[in-house]
């Protein structure tokens, strides 16, 4: 199977790698393209894939094509492209729903939400497809999502806060981390920085190892760690209080961010229907 990857930025990337390392495929069933041919030039030494001179090349030869732009780089470039009626089209477009997908492409569509540490083989994909993905075709992307780490199928009413869930969260829990060891260091100055850092990335890799091999919850988790009576609890009640606000705010401003973004793609295509054949061609 030819797995075509247009877009070599982080998502892109992390598909190479995150494909390869599972060892489901080899670098040879990837073939890529990407606007700034640098990117695959680097990427290819390691993982030696087919480099497509355009996209119009990956979309002839790939069984399936996952399109790894940013939203409202989608649907004007697929805009361009001549897809092949039976390609397997999966977008990973945060904000671009299956129909905007079936507007420009009559054949098999899937959204699927990955998440970068997928580059290491865990982490949870998002995924979602149209009627028109056969049985084959689903299990043949669903084979492809397993390696990559676990796979829920998701609808699109809940997909936006199961992105912040999975997707953005490696990156909100990054800052989360920063934020507690800038904290750490305001409160206790005799303390470095890259210390509490390490000290923390080691603590944080140890809890989801107690988290998935003993398979605690996280009231468990706290049951153990959270003495009676005890400091923990303190910091606890902190969190209690502090907390709910913050992430009700988080929520809230993400989805408000979704919903910017599917207006915008909306109004591309709604430009894109509302000119005529002559227009369409002059903005070409
Ligand atoms: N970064 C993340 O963790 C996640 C990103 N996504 C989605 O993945 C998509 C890509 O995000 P990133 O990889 O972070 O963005 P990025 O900006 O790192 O990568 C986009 C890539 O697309 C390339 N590109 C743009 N137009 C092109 C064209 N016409 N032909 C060929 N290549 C073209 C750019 O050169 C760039 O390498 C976005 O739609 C985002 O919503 C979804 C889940 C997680
Ligand atoms: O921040 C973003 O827009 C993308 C989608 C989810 C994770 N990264």
């Amino acid at each position: 199977m030819n797995i075509g990857i247009i877009g070599l930025g982080n998502m892109g990337q992390m598909l190479v790698k995150g494909l390869c390392k599972s060892g489901m495929i080899s670098p040879r069933d990837l073939i890529v393209y990407n606007r700034t041919a640098e990117k695959a030039t680097a990427l290819r030494q390691l993982y030696p894939f087919q480099v497509a001179e355009c996209a119009q090349t990956v979309c002839q030869k790939a069984d399936i094509l996952f399109l790894c732009t940013k939203p409202l780089d989608m649907l004007p470039l697929l805009r361009e492209l001549s897809l092949p009626p039976h390609l397997h089209l999966v977008s990973v477009a945060a904000g671009v729903s299956l129909a905007d997908l079936e507007s420009v492409h009559s054949g098999p569509v899937s959204k699927v939400i990955p998440t970068v540490t997928s580059e290491e083989n865990r982490g949870v994909s998002l995924y979602m497809n149209n009627a028109k993905v056969t049985p084959s075709e689903r299990a043949a992307l669903l084979q492809l999502l397993e390696a990559l780490g676990t796979v829920e199928e998701i609808t699109e009413a809940a997909i936006e806060t199961a992105t912040i869930l999975t997707s953005s969260a490696p990156g909100l829990i990054a800052g989360i981390l920063e934020e507690f060891a800038q904290a750490a260091v305001r409160h206790t100055p005799e303390l470095e920085l890259d210390s509490a850092r390490r000290m923390l990335v080691e603590t944080m890799i140890g809890t989801s190892l107690l988290l998935e091999r003993q398979g605690l919850g996280f009231d468990q988790l706290i049951e153990r760690v959270a003495t009676k009576g005890g400091i923990t609890q303190e910091g606890l009640s902190v969190l209690g209080r502090t907390l709910p606000r913050a992430f009700d705010d988080l929520l809230h401003m993400t989805t408000e961010k979704h919903t910017l973004l599917k207006q915008l793609v909306r109004r591309q295509n709604d430009s894109h229907t509302s000119k005529t054949p002559t227009q369409k061609g002059e903005s070409q």
